[in-house]
């Protein structure tokens, strides 16, 4: 069975997901085009990350725990649960489940569900984490988003003001006070923000139009903007284009939720584009 499925609906919205990762790799809204950027040096298979989309975050955000780095979900084949079309909007549900090769890496009993839902201008992703087993865990998530853009440069976020961050660049700690968070030219920025505003709006102010997108925020605490800057020497990703996306990753990663044997956690991020 091929890797991708491929959603429309009925107004004219599309995505692509990839099973292996568990991954939205695209979204056109409808009538509009490409919202994600996918690295054209990302490699899919079995053990690698691929570098855009929406990867999976999970149980673990970084380095921050003793497992493979953001986790063991973004590399692994997820299983195509269920998809459906309605009348106004098209839905896919992947599931990813330990195994004996997540146990290796994790020793946890769990489940995640991812649930992709697109109509019109506007896409749903929500994140279930059930445990399993018979003892407790703690984790980290995130919805890893590869946002597209002309050029990066010219990308502000609004959202943050008054929030605390963490500089993973720098590891040092910061509040940011001004309404408008604006990136800088080829500089790399790396934030663990707490507490975002929702929505958060991403805003990139064109030549001639201003494109907006709002992420509305439901579970998830806190979010992550990256973006690696024009010295980057990620080997995946094409020398210039740091100027083509912004990350903005709804996350839990402050304050680990734990969940008891048959509990289960949910977030969601819904994305509009206006
Ligand atoms: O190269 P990776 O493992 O996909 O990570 C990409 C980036 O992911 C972000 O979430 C982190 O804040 C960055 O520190 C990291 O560089």
């Amino acid at each position: 069975m091929s890797d991708l499925i491929q959603l429309r609906s009925p107004d004219g919205a599309r995505a692509t997901l990839s099973l292996q990762g568990g991954q939205l790799l695209s979204w056109q809204p409808a009538g509009a085009g490409e919202q994600l950027y996918h690295s054209p040096l990302s490699r899919s298979g079995p053990g690698l990350a691929q570098r855009g989309g929406v990867p999976v975050i999970f149980p673990q955000f970084a380095a921050q725990g003793v497992g493979p780095r953001h986790g063991i979900a973004r590399t692994r084949r997820w299983a195509l649960a269920h998809r459906d079309q309605g009348r106004q909007d098209a839905l896919a549900v992947l599931r990813l489940q330990d195994d004996a090769d997540t146990l290796r890496d994790w020793p946890h009993a769990f489940g995640l569900e991812l649930t992709v839902r697109l109509s019109g201008a506007v896409l749903e992703m929500e994140l279930a984490v059930e445990n399993r087993g018979e003892s407790r865990f703690e984790f980290q998530a995130a919805l890893h988003s590869y946002w597209a853009v002309e050029d990066a440069a010219r990308v502000v976020v609004e959202g943050l003001q008054d929030r605390r961050y963490m500089d993973s660049l720098s590891g040092l700690d910061g509040v940011q006070h001004s309404h408008r968070l604006e990136l800088l030219s080829g500089k790399p920025i790396d934030r663990i923000i707490y507490g975002p505003a929702s929505p958060l709006r991403l805003i990139e102010l064109g030549e001639t139009q201003t494109r907006r997108l709002h992420i509305e925020t439901e579970g998830f605490d806190d979010v992550v903007l990256w973006n690696p800057g024009s010295e980057h020497g990620l080997a995946d990703l094409p020398l210039a284009d740091w100027q083509r996306f912004v990350c903005l990753e709804l996350a839990q990663i402050e304050h680990r939720p734990v969940l008891e044997p048959g509990e289960e956690w949910v977030a969601r991020q819904t994305v509009r584009l206006l």
